[in-house]
C-alpha cells in the first residue's frame, strides 16, 4: 500500500452478476473523493488486452502482462475502483480495500439468464458462487483487514454497502492525512 496516495484504490470483485458494476457506479457518484470506475472486462476489450476470444464460453482470455502494464500507473496512483470478477492478479501494493460481493445462487442464476450466457457458463458461475471461489481468492491474496464480504441481493443492500464504503473512505482519508502531517 502506497503512503503517497491521497485517494484509495478499491477493488470490487465477485462472481459475474453479483452487482459489481452497479455498486461501482453508485460508489463513484457518492464517494467523498473523485474515484474513477474501471470496468476491467471492458478495458480488456477496448484496449485489446487479450490473447483470444473463446466462442464456446463467450469470454476473453486475458493477456495478464498487458493488463498489468495498462493498470499500473492508474491503480498505483489511487482514486480508482477496479471492477472485475477476479482480483488475485492485482498486486497488494495497489490495493487499499477489496469488496467481495456475494449473492444467493438462485438469484444469481436469474440475473445470468437475462444476459443470455450459455448454460454451461451460468452453471460454472453459479457453482463458483456456491463454492465461494472469489472470496477464497481474495482471502488468500490480501491481508484480512483489507477484505470485506458484503451481500448484494436487493436495493437496500446496494445502498447500505455503498454507504459503508463511503464511511470507510472517510476513515481512510483521515488516517492518511494524519500520517502525512506526522511525516
Ligand atoms: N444489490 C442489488 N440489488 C438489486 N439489483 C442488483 C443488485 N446487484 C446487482 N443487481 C442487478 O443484477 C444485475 C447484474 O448486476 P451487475 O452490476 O451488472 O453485476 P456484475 O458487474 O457483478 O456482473 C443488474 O441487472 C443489476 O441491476
Amino acid at each position: 500500500m502506497s503512503s503517497k496516495r491521497t485517494s484509495p484504490t478499491i477493488v470490487i470483485t465477485g462472481t459475474p452478476g453479483v452487482g459489481k458494476s452497479t455498486h461501482a457506479q453508485l460508489l463513484a457518484q457518492e464517494a467523498p473523493v473523485p474515484l474513477k470506475h474501471i470496468n476491467v472486462g471492458d478495458l480488456v476489450k477496448e484496449k485489446n488486452l487479450y490473447e483470444r476470444y473463446d466462442e464456446d464460453w463467450q469470454s476473453y482470455e486475458v493477456d495478464e502482462d498487458k493488463l498489468l502494464d495498462e493498470l499500473e500507473p492508474i491503480a498505483s496512483a489511487g482514486g480508482v475502483i477496479l471492477d472485475w470478477h477476479t482480483c488475485e492478479l492485482f498486486p497488494e501494493r495497489w490495493v487499499d480495500l477489496v469488496v467481495v460481493l456475494r449473492c444467493d445462487h438462485s438469484k444469481l442464476w436469474e440475473r445470468l439468464e437475462t444476459r443470455n450466457y450459455p448454460l454451461k457458463k451460468i452453471q460454472e458461475n453459479n457453482e463458483a458462487e456456491i463454492m465461494e471461489v472469489v472470496l477464497e481468492e481474495a482471502r488468500s491474496s490480501y491481508v484480512p483487514e483489507v477484505v470485506v464480504e458484503l451481500r448484494s441481493e436487493g436495493t437496500e443492500d446496494l445502498e447500505s454497502n455503498v454507504s459503508r464504503v463511503v464511511e470507510w473512505i472517510k476513515a481512510w482519508q483521515a488516517d492518511h492525512t494524519s500520517d502525512s502531517e506526522e511525516s
